[in-house]
Parts: C-alpha cells; structure tokens; sequence
C-alpha cells in the first residue's frame, strides 16, 4: 500500500502522544521533539494511564484524540530480567501494544511508530542482521518470550496496515544506553550495570568487579539520542510495511565494552569474569543499511556517549 511522505515536520502543533515518556527511549524522544519545537506532547506516567488496562486506554484516546503516537512504553530488561520474569515481559508487552495500537487505529490516529528489539532476530542469523532475518530461525533462549510479543507487534503493525490502511511503522533499536537508563545492580542492561559497579567500586576503593559471562559476545551499542534522532527521521519519512533496523554499524565484545567503562568512570582495579551467568546471544550487529539508504546515520561514538552517560549519571543518580 502505497502512502506518500508525512507531512508530520509540518505541523508543530499536532498532538503527538509519546507513550513511556520517563523512560530511556520515551523522554529521549520527548527531548528530541521539543528541539524541533513540537509543542503538543502528550504524556501520562505509568501511575496515571496503566497502558495494559485495555478500557483505561480506550478511554485516553476517545479523550484526547492524539494525531500521531510513539510506543516507546514497554516491559524491559536486560539478560538477567528477561531470564527471569519470562511471563512478565510476554503478558505485559502483548497487552501494552495490543491496546495501545488498536486504540490508535480507532481513534483517527494519522500514523504510529512501534518500537521493537534486535532481539526479535533468530540466534544463529547471518551478519550483519538484514530485516528478512525475522522469522528465519530459532531465538536466543534468554530473551524468546520477549522477543515474541516484539514480533507480535510488528506482525500487528502489518496486519492493520494492510486490512485497515492504517499507517503503523516499526523500528528495531539495537541496544541503547544514555540519560535515564534503568542503572538497577541485577535487572538492567549490561552498559548501565558496568557503570554503576565500576563507579561504586571506584568510591569503596575495591580491587576488583565482576562482569558476567565470557566476555566474548559482541553487541552493537546505539546512543539513545541518536534513537530519537531516527524515530523522529522515520515518523517524517517512512511509511512502508516492513520494519526497520535502526542501530551504530559497529560491535564491540563485552570485555572490550568492560575496558571502555571503566576507563571513563576511571576504576584502576582488575576485571573477574563471572562465567555461571549467560552470555546470550554471541552476536547481533544488525544491518541499518536500509535507514541509511532512506538518509539516516548515526552520529554518536560510544566513547563520546560513555563519557555523556557518566556524566549524567553523576548529576542524576543518587549515589
Ligand atoms: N533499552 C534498550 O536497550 C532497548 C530498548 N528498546 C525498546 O525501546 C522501548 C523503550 O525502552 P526503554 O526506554 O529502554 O525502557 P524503560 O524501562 O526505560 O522505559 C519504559 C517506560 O514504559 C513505562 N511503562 C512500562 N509499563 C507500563 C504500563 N503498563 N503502563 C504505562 N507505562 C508503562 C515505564 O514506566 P514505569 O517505569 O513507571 O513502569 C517506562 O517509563 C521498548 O519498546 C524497548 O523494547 C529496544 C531495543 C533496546
Ligand atoms: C537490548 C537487549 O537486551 C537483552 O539482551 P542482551 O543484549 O543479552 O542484554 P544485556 O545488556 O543484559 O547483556 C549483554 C551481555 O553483557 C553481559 N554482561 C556482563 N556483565 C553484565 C551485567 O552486569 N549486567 C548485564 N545485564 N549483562 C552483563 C551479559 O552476560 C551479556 O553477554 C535482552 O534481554 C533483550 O531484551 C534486548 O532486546
């Protein structure tokens, strides 16, 4: 189906409803739109609309009729959430998404941006990871359940799309780090968890951290600023079926990432590779030429963004 490009950058004033809007990506997404001064952003915590209330979320919408909408709110985790609380990241991701796009379609909205996860990839897929990967093979174990409702949703995307016209478009981040990142000590990422374990081994004088696994899996690291760069480049300029892969183009070990952050935090100790912790995937650099041939790149180096996310995380976190 065929949609000519959005005239989303032309309108100022439409009503964009960003949903997850304290989150990582969701108040990234804010900062970006209030930079190209969009002024009617719409948002609701977590405590004041619970988007996996199917009738609370239908009431929003009928109330507030927004224009545009941006799902960036979601049940998410790093390796060790995901292992662990596998009906969560299913049932409360399936919900959000459900309700939260076919509310979108029934309430007039002109286009929504759902965001998935590199992990909706088979583990074994060929590198780097072109979008026709999807569906071609098994997923890694530790994070299948969550890597189904994110494929449920580009599915549901495309489903609307073609029976109802509806314009739903998904992008799939590679992993992201920046301000407002979840830093908890076993439930997050692994590049917030290093900082914080780095920076407190740092202040207690410790000789030592522990870093889970190998050190041997590659990972590709996306600055979240660069994120809504693209969410907002796609909201502008992308209206087809398919998914698209938005990442950095490059992939650094976890030992090489462990190294990288604790020379910005500073910690002068020794690294000790705790081995009965899963490493995940062995790699998953996926393949963004498609955004790129569209006019999009990233621009943040992990360095400069490590250094920014340090920073920030002295000024905001409590210690
Ligand atoms: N972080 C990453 O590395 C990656 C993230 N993504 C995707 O980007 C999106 C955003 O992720 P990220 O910003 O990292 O996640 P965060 O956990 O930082 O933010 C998610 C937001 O969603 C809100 N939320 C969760 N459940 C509900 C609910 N039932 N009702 C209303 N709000 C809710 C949270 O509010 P509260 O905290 O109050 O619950 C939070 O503000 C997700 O779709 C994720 O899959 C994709 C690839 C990598
Ligand atoms: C974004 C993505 O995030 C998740 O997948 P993941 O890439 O495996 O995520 P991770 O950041 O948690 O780990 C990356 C690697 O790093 C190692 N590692 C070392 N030390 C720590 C550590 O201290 N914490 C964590 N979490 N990992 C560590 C860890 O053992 C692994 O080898 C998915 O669940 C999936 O939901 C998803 O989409």
């Amino acid at each position: 189906m065929f949609f000519s490009v959005d005239s989303f950058f032309s309108n100022k004033s439409a009503k964009i409803f960003v949903a997850g809007h304290r989150g990582l990506v969701g108040s990234a997404i804010v900062r970006k739109l209030q930079s190209l001064d969009f002024t009617n952003i719409v948002v609701r915590t977590h405590a004041d609309l619970d988007l996996t209330r199917q009738s609370d979320v239908e009431s929003f919408f009928a109330a507030e009729k927004p224009q545009y909408v941006v799902l960036a709110a979601a049940k998410v985790g790093g390796i060790h959430a995901n292992n662990t609380y596998p009906a969560d990241f299913i049932s409360i991701n399936l919900q959000i998404q459900t309700n939260v796009i076919d509310s979108s379609y029934r309430h007039g909205v002109k286009k929504i941006l759902f965001l998935g996860s590199s992990c909706i990839y088979p583990k074994f897929a060929p590198h780097p990871i072109p979008e026709n990967a999807l569906l071609s093979g098994p997923l890694e174990p530790t994070n299948e359940w969550y890597a189904v409702a994110k494929i449920a949703g580009i599915k549901m995307c495309q489903a609307y799309r073609i029976q109802h016209g509806f314009n739903a478009i998904s992008a799939m981040p590679t992993n992201l780090y920046g301000p407002n990142d979840n830093f908890h000590p076993e439930n997050s990422h692994v590049l917030p968890a290093l900082m914080r374990r780095f920076h407190k081994a740092k202040v207690d004088g410790a000789k030592e951290v522990v870093v889970w696994g190998t050190g041997s899996p590659l990972r590709e690291f996306l600055h979240v600023d660069d994120l809504a760069d693209a969410v907002v480049f796609l909201m502008g300029n992308y209206s087809g079926l398919d998914h698209v892969n938005v990442g950095s183009g490059k992939e650094v070990t976890i030992k090489e990432l462990a190294e990288l952050v604790k020379e910005v935090v500073g910690f002068e100790g020794e690294l000790v590779w705790d081995t009965s912790k899963p490493d995940g995937t062995p790699r998953k650099l996926m393949d963004s030429s498609k955004l790129a041939s569209l006019g999009w790149n990233a621009k943040i180096s992990l360095k400069d963004g490590l250094v920014d996310t340090y920073k920030w995380y002295l000024e905001n976190v409590k210690q």
